[in-house]
């Protein structure tokens, strides 16, 4: 493999043979479902609830608990980030991919994913008994540490200088929301409201993955992102405006999640599923392609550091709900991440009891 990306984006009517996918995993479009989609919550009258004891409206938590436990996704809106900073950081991502110039794209493509910093693409295993092939995915991704506080910038690309002076800014009102939603997904397990943030741990690993989807000319026969779950504890998406193409899985069927205006895509990780002992869910998703629209998204993830111990929270522990999972260092579970990459993963399965 060459040290950039070998991913040329086609103007022709056809994909190149690497990006075709086994019959098997191909998307089948037309059988995702059109009658449903996650659910949309309202945050209007959510004040934070940062440093007194209010207790969020009932209603407001049973639809965030309703959301884990059924789908493990949710969109919220009015969550107070103002939509224009939303709209730049959108942009400075295309112009990212679009035109990072070529040493730079040197500098930070790799296949080594023990980097810090990368830009790479997704690959996975053809599953024919004979071949070792491996198909890439029709996208690009490009992933780094991010902090509320600490400033990240110079492992960031100069190019383009936007991407720097607007991520800052961005993550700190992610970090701002994701403690509103943990606190909120607590609450909605009856916990007290600092009881996930604390049980993730100090010092939490934080990770943003920007995503890339060019126009595809056959979005039939690839995918932009294969199926798989979310390793971290929360995940807060957006996505470029318009443009769809993440689905879910609801009850065996895949479902399209709409595009909602100045929306956030809020998804549960493998390790809140654990926590809590199973009754929120950390659900099956992919990206698919569409021949129109380049799409254009910012994954920002929240997770234990490697040192964490995880596992159900005792009080989510009784004789009628044993614990599902045992307690493990976060360690171990991205470890087994790795082992399983490019292939279907099923990593906190390694870690539950048998039945
Ligand atoms: O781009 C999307 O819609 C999904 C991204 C995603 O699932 C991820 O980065 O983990
Ligand atoms: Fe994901």
């Amino acid at each position: 493999m060459g040290t950039s990306s070998s991913f040329r984006w086609t103007s022709s009517d056809t994909i190149p043979s690497n990006f075709i996918l086994p019959e098997k995993k191909r998307p089948h479009l037309s059988q995702v479902s059109a009658l449903s989609s996650i659910p949309i919550i309202d945050l209007k009258n959510y004040t934070g609830d940062g440093d007194n004891n209010n207790v969020p409206d009932s209603s407001l938590l049973e639809k965030i608990s309703h959301a884990c436990e059924e789908y493990g996704f949710f969109q919220i809106i009015n969550h107070g980030i103002p939509e224009d900073l939303c709209n730049k950081m959108m942009d400075a991502i295309a112009k990212l991919f679009e035109s990072m110039p070529p040493e730079e794209r040197k500098q930070f493509f790799t296949t080594d994913h023990t980097k810090q910093v990368k830009l790479f693409n997704y690959y996975i295993n053809n599953d024919s008994a004979n071949s070792q092939d491996k198909v890439q995915m029709w996208s690009e991704s490009f992933s780094h540490p991010w902090h509320p506080i600490d400033d990240t910038s110079h492992l960031l690309p100069g190019n383009p200088p936007d991407y720097r002076e607007v991520f800052g800014e961005y993550a700190k009102e992610i970090y701002e929301l994701m403690n509103k939603l943990m606190r909120l997904i607590s609450q909605g397990l009856g916990l007290e409201k600092d009881c996930l943030k604390k049980r993730v741990g100090e010092n939490p690993s934080l990770r943003a993955q920007a995503n890339y989807y060019p126009p595809c000319p056959e979005p039939e026969l690839t995918l932009g992102l294969n199926v798989h779950t979310d390793l971290n504890a929360l995940t807060v998406l957006r996505q470029s405006p318009g443009v769809t193409g993440l689905q879910v899985i609801k009850d065996g069927e895949w479902v399209a999640v709409d595009f909602a205006p100045n929306a956030f895509v809020i998804n549960l990780g493998d390790q809140i599923q654990v926590l809590s002992n199973g009754r929120y869910k950390s659900v099956h998703h992919r990206a698919v392609t569409n021949k129109e629209q380049r799409r254009v998204t910012l994954a920002m993830f929240y997770g234990p550091n490697r040192d964490s111990v995880i596992g159900p929270v005792e009080e989510l522990v009784d004789e009628h709900h044993p614990p599902l999972y045992r307690n493990y260092r976060y360690s171990e579970f991205q470890d087994e991440f790795f082992r399983q990459v490019e292939t279907r993963r099923m990593v906190k399965e390694a870690f539950q009891f048998k039945k």
